[in-house]
């Protein structure tokens, strides 16, 4: 570490901590040319490429085609470019645009500092993503060399013969089929009754159903309580008094920004805490110091990275006129079939008279072209205005009907003139077009 008098310093517009998703738009998205230093102290380019979405959605391609494990690595290696972060660093960095490749932490709201570098900025931007939580499990410590998070698992050199995931949410979805489809024997705890339980309870019982189908044994409302070494392997005990032997067991229990180790106790504010954050991304603190990715404690996607990036861009060298909230949430848990959730949940508008639910689990399609059956749609309808404001589901090809879904939404277009457009056939699209014959017969015609 250098002396105050042998830091280099940088006097500049904008200092980004973290080189992830949401920095790499916010870099792209700056309007003029201003001064920026992005400080990364590992892979340029964040975990989607090298440790999240890319090589999970690799290996989720490969198990269905039946490769062999060591084949998928070899896939896989070659699919995060063998951690090589040139192409992301090339992207990122251009005239104006500097990269110090050290961990930076906040000094005050206009100072950021590193070993070797000291930088002063009129904005200060944290991009510095999320971490694996691990649960306050009684003995999990004593078994660590055993406990995986997912980007430990899918890195695995082998697939081990009894496998326990710790929450059955998105992750511990697409990796219970990834290692189920590679052979391992798995087992998925999740404390809450249902997966998704804040969705229409047919779209959560299709994902559990797809989940068992991919030969996943799934325990849905029982808790893991404790971990203990038996040997070589690791019992899992749970509050339902069963206890199951396993080889390792992967921490599925969510993401937590990473908000310690960077400063901003010097802001006034908690590690500990969420960030005050505002729907322009601002945390609300004296200076302009802003959020964007993971570490706002929002939605934890690449996508939704990117919005937030291009968002306080836009606050920071253009116009200033976008919201967080401007888009509407969307994503896709890639099963078989796969997943799409658009907008709030039935839980999320209990309440709300004016919003109407058509919920179907009767796909409609003509299966020349595939033997998969199981569907489930929700869609709902603002009976102000006629237009469709969510919709999650799970069916073939959804995780590509979801833009269709997102455009839709965004574009508030109306029901009715959706349903004067053709939609191919036979395709899911033809689901869709179902609930929104059944939403224009019950929101009447034009809305209200
Ligand atoms: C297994 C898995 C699968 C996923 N699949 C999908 C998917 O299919 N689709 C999808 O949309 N999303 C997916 N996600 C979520 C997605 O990966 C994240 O939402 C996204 O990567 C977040 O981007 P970010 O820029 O906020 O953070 P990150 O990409 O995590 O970048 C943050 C960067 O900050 C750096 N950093 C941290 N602290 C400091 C510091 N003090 N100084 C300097 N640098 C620092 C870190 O090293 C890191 O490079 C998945 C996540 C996981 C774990
Ligand atoms: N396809 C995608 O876009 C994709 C894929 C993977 C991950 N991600 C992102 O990563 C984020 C984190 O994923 P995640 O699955 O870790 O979090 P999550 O919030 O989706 O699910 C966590 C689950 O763990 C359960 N849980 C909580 N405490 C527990 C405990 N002590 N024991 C057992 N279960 C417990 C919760 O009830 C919940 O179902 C997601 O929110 C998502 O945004 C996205």
């Amino acid at each position: 570490m250098s002396t105050p008098d042998e830091l280099t310093r940088h006097d500049v517009d904008v200092v980004v901590l973290g080189a992830g998703s949401a920095a790499a738009a916010l870099v792209g998205a700056l309007a003029g040319e201003p001064r920026v230093v992005v400080m990364e102290d590992a892979l340029v380019g964040g975990e989607c490429p090298y440790d999240a979405c890319v090589p999970s959605k690799g290996l989720l391609h490969d198990g269905a085609l039946g490769r062999s494990w060591e084949t998928a690595q070899t896939r896989r290696r070659g699919l995060v470019h063998h951690r090589d972060d040139g192409p992301h660093v090339d992207d990122l960095v251009r005239p104006g645009v500097e990269l110090v490749r050290e961990r930076g932490w906040l000094v005050d709201a206009h100072t950021v500092r590193s070993a070797h570098h000291e930088v002063r900025a009129e904005h200060v931007v944290l991009a510095t993503g999320a971490a694996a939580s691990l649960p306050p499990l009684d003995g999990l410590d004593d078994v660590r060399d055993r406990v995986w998070t997912s980007a430990d698992a899918l890195r695995a050199s082998s697939v081990p013969a009894r496998l326990a995931i710790l929450g059955g949410g998105v992750i511990g979805c697409e990796l219970s089929r990834i290692f189920s489809l590679f052979g391992s024997d798995v087992v998925v705890y999740e404390p809450e009754d249902h997966l998704f339980g804040t969705l229409a309870p047919e779209v959560s019982e299709a994902v559990e159903a797809a989940v068992r189908a991919a030969g996943t044994e799934l325990l849905t409302g029982v808790a893991p309580t404790a971990l203990r070494r038996h040997g070589d392997r690791v019992v899992v005990v749970d509050d339902a008094g069963g206890e199951r032997h396993v080889d390792r067991v992967l921490v599925a229990t969510g993401r937590t920004p990473r908000t310690t180790g960077i400063g901003i106790e010097s802001l006034g504010l908690d590690p500990e805490e969420p960030l005050p954050l505002d729907d322009t991304g601002r945390v609300r603190v004296e200076g302009s110091v802003w959020a964007v990715g993971d570490v706002s404690g929002r939605q934890q996607y690449t996508h939704a990275a990117n919005h937030h990036g291009r968002v306080v861009a836009d606050h920071l060298t253009g116009s200033g006129r976008r919201r967080l909230s401007d888009v509407v949430d969307a994503a896709c848990m890639f099963l078989d079939p796969p997943m799409m959730t658009v907008g709030p949940s039935i839980a999320d508008t209990a309440g709300d008279d004016d919003v109407v639910w058509s919920v179907t689990t009767e796909d409609g399609v003509v299966r020349a072209n595939t033997d998969e059956r199981r569907a489930a749609l929700a869609v709902a309808a603002d009976r102000r205005t006629g237009t469709v404001l969510a919709a999650h589901g799970i069916g073939a090809g959804f995780d590509e009907l979801v833009h269709a879904v997102v455009v839709a939404v965004d574009g508030r277009v109306p029901i009715d003139r959706m349903l004067e457009s053709m939609v191919p056939f036979p395709t899911m699209g033809a689901m869709w077009r179902t609930a929104l014959e059944d939403l224009a017969e019950r929101t009447g015609p034009g809305g209200r």
